[in-house]
């Protein structure tokens, strides 16, 4: 009743604070998702936040969220969270500039790399580092017929970390910079937020990782990009007509690999737990994995590998929308705009007046977990995205600005998943080697940025064998 008295008058509640200017920034860092969920549940799904003197207006349902993406006349720009990344994740020291030349120079390099041509090129290339990590943990698996016990996270991590490098970036990449990756994506929170004291781990990390890129860049120019991927190879040409200095360059070009990265694993890694929590979607996306190797991959990965990206893209409808359902349950609030003229915004409770510079945060987690839209929100369901369902989502955020490389996140996430099933079996249990479907530790929200944060105090683990696939012919 609150909120609608508020819209009927024709004003967006401003979520109140003790202390005006500073606002809701406390209760926001410490944990985002919570504070907004509180807010929505009073105030309804449009309203004002202020966080240290920055009023952001959030939108909560579809077609609010919907009318911001599918602009056309510009009238909204990513500049702020452009700005702010460049400068959390690269440390970018003359970051207005470093977001110029992403967006002039960087962007139309990266929508023509990262086309369906492009990915026919990347894919096949991912897919033969991909196996040789994987082969190598099945040598692993091998010596112990009972099943080998191994921390799932690390296992997720590492392996695509090391794929996704080596197919784009070839092998003089820094892959000791594992590590130091992982600290910065576990205290994400605390480099975006530039809270000085604790995000010092941080910091450091993402200087040793920064000086290794830069170092990268230097040896990849010096060798004539030899085993570079051909669409890096066009990203590091478009940097060398650069003025930045090399460690803004190192930086801006680790922003571009967080971007490859971070989300991808993260998303592979919840995916990975909603099946094995779930044996019985997991027997299904077992069984459909089994089915498609008989009918178009003549039983044999080899076979796979080789496939181009668009002959892979259509194949495994389930494990596709295994994918999208789990973008839908864990992707939360991203995608942020700013309006650059004065305008409107018609959304599900009426027309909300945008004047330029507003800052707008679609809150598409809030959009997720709506049962008007997606019936049983909370519950994992393996075939909601089915083709015949017709359902979409708003994990890849959307327009101008969409995501660019949703074709290599889709491709990476589903070949890991595809490869595992196929070659392993595996169980997910606790430290101790129980098992632990259905006991699965609650994501760290305080931690959840742009994908929710695995619990960091309780490690899952799986206990894998190796599949005896003459069984499968
Ligand atoms: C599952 C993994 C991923 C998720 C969930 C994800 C999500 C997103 C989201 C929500 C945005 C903002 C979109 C908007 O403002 O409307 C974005 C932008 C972007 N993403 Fe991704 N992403 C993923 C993987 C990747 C990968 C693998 C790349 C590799 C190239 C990539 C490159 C980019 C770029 C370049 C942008 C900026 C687009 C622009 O401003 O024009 N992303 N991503």
């Amino acid at each position: 009743l609150r909120s609608r008295l508020f819209h009927a008058n024709g004003n967006i509640p401003t979520v109140p604070s003790m202390i005006p200017w500073v606002g809701g920034v406390l209760q926001f860092s410490k944990d985002s998702m919570m504070y907004l969920r509180q807010c929505r549940e009073r105030y309804g799904t449009v309203f004002r936040i202020v966080l240290a003197g920055r009023t952001i207006t959030v939108i909560a349902n579809a077609k609010g969220v919907n009318n911001i993406f599918r602009d056309r006349t510009k009238a909204y720009n990513t500049y702020i969270p452009q700005l702010r990344s460049v400068e959390a994740i690269g440390g970018v020291k003359q970051s207005k500039n470093a977001v110029r030349i992403i967006n002039e120079k960087l962007i139309p390099v990266v929508i023509q790399s990262f086309s369906r041509d492009g990915m026919d090129k990347l894919g096949p290339a991912f897919n033969n580092d991909l196996i040789r990590i994987l082969n190598s943990t099945a040598d692993e698996i091998r010596t112990s017929p009972d099943g080998k016990i191994i921390p799932l996270r690390p296992f997720i991590n590492e392996s695509i970390y090391h794929a996704i490098a080596a197919a784009a970036f070839g092998p003089l990449y820094p892959f000791d910079t594992y590590d130091d990756f992982e600290t910065c994506d576990s205290d994400f929170i605390l480099l975006i937020s530039r809270i000085p004291f604790f995000s010092r781990k941080a910091i450091q990390s993402r200087e040793q990782i920064i000086k290794a890129i830069a170092d990268y860049i230097k040896r990849a120019w010096s060798s004539q990009l030899e085993g570079v991927s051909p669409m890096i190879a066009e990203v590091l040409s478009v940097l060398r007509d650069t003025d930045l200095d090399e460690m803004d360059l190192a930086g801006t070009l680790f922003t571009f690999i967080w971007g490859m990265q971070a989300s991808t694993k993260r998303i592979t890694h919840w995916l990975m737990v909603f099946l094995l929590n779930n044996p019985e979607a997991a027997a299904r996306i077992r069984d459909e994995i089994d089915q498609e190797f008989r009918d178009h991959f003549d039983g044999d990965i080899g076979c796979l590998l080789a496939t181009p990206f668009t002959g892979l893209e259509k194949r495994f409808p389930l494990v596709d929308s295994a994918f999208k359902e789990t973008l839908r349950m864990t992707t939360v609030q991203v995608a942020m705009r700013q309006a650059t003229v004065d305008t409107e915004l018609v959304n599900e409770i009426g027309t909300l007046p945008v004047r330029k510079g507003d800052t707008l945060m679609p809150n598409i987690y809030a959009i997720h977990m709506n049962e008007e839209v997606y019936a049983d929100p909370k519950t994992f369901r393996v075939d909601r995205f089915l083709p015949e369902n017709r359902l979409t989502h708003w994990a890849f955020g959307g327009g101008a600005n969409m995501c660019k490389g949703r074709l290599l996140a889709a491709h990476v996430v589903k070949t890991f998943v595809v490869l595992c099933f196929r070659m392993f079996d595996m169980e997910l249990v606790d430290a101790s080697g129980k098992s632990a479907v259905g006991n699965i530790p609650p994501p760290d929200t305080r931690r959840s940025v742009s994908i929710l944060h695995p619990s960091s105090k309780t490690q899952l683990f799986i206990r894998a064998k190796l599949r005896d696939l003459k069984e499968v012919q």
